[in-house]
């Protein structure tokens, strides 16, 4: 639905020029629900505006829909802004028009007559959940509300891609993933091609279906999020992961980790659980296995895209024949490990 062709966009002049992207290679596919995720200032406000056209790549090729997007004249840019629908962080709602209103706008602007718009709009209330609110102002609504309505609007054209410029950074927990659920269901039910942008993990964890990370203008990894998030190949990804999956460790244990053992201490070792090993009670085989002297000192069990995934870390004696029968039984199960150091 959307591919970006060695990319490259340039802010400033010739002389003082800020790179902001830098080669980008990636691809959104129909119907799908991707996520764009990266520290501020890594480029992903530009990426987005460059699929709606509101900036021009300074090399390569955006394609949208079989459209490139550098090559439209003013009208063919118009047309594409009714195909691609736009939500934000701050709702951008007019705050003198109702929630009807707000959603009839791009109507308006493309000629529909009142009882047309009508006919669109309260289906689009209906839809986010707002149809006893069809005449409440901006200022009446809650912010989830408020990013419904913001929704609504983005889908009054009937769009074929959806883009979403942290939607939901503005909201608390439980707003979000409420806003998340309506996103995935008209994902579902109308087949529409959704890309987002945010700083939040938890966003992507939960309705990305595929994942790209951005650092520093370019693309460091992309990729189903499941597996993105299991296994992140690149640093910025584990860094920006760590913060949101069980898989960082706590401070007091991390301070005391030790790169090699010294006699008596204990080996730290980070299971990894996901697929058929899920759920199989692996933990209670391992403590048979070494003898009992297994510690859990750390863990958690989420879901990604869908999917279960647990992390648990776990300490023993750094002893080399002890080490040795776990080795053996994490090899026989397919467990993932990985060893995180020494304590004493
Ligand atoms: N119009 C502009 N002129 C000059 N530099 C710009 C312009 N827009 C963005 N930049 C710079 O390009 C880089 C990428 O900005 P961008 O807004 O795309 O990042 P971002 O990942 O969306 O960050 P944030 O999450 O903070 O919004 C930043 O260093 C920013 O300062």
């Amino acid at each position: 639905m959307v591919t970006f062709e060695a990319v490259t966009k340039r802010y400033g002049s010739a002389a003082k020029s800020f790179t902001a992207l830098d080669g980008v290679d990636m691809t959104v596919g129909r119907g799908e629900i991707t996520g764009i995720i990266g520290r501020s200032g890594a480029g992903k406000s530009t990426l987005i505006r460059l699929v709606n056209g509101l900036e021009k790549a300074s090399s390569g090729k955006v394609i949208v829909d079989g459209t490139e997007v550098g090559r439209l004249n003013d009208a063919g840019l118009r047309g594409l802004r009714r195909e691609v629908g736009m939500i934000f962080q701050h709702f951008n709602l007019l705050s003198s028009r109702t929630a009807f209103d707000n959603v009839a706008l791009p109507l308006e602007i493309a000629g529909l007559s009142r009882a047309e718009i009508k006919g669109k709009v309260e289906p689009l209330l209906d839809l986010v959940g707002l149809g006893d609110k069809a005449a409440s102002y901006p200022s009446e609504l809650s912010g989830g509300q408020k990013q419904r309505v913001g929704i609504a609007r983005a889908l009054a054209t009937s769009p074929k891609l959806l883009l979403s410029d942290e939607a939901t950074s503005a909201l608390d927990p439980e707003t979000t993933q409420s806003i998340l659920a309506l996103l995935k269901q008209i994902n579902a039910e109308l087949g529409l091609t959704v890309l987002l942008i945010t700083h939040e993990m938890e966003v992507v964890k939960t309705i990305a279906s595929h994942v790209a990370v951005i650092d520093q203008g370019r693309i460091v990894e992309q990729g189903c999020t499941f597996d993105v998030f299991t296994a992140p190949k690149h640093e910025t990804t584990r860094i920006l992961l760590s913060s949101t999956l069980g898989t960082s460790l706590p401070e007091w244990l991390r301070s005391g980790l030790k790169n090699e053992p010294s006699a008596g201490d204990r080996i730290l070792v980070r299971l990894t659980f996901f697929g058929a090993t899920a759920f199989q009670p692996l933990t209670a085989r391992l403590v048979t296995e070494i003898g009992g002297d297994v510690n859990i000192l750390a863990g958690a069990i989420e879901e990604i895209a869908g999917e279960p995934f647990g992390t648990l870390v776990v300490s023993y004696p750094a002893a080399p024949e002890i080490i040795d029968r776990a080795n053996r039984f994490f090899a026989a199960t397919g467990l993932s490990t990985e060893v995180l150091g020494y304590v004493a």
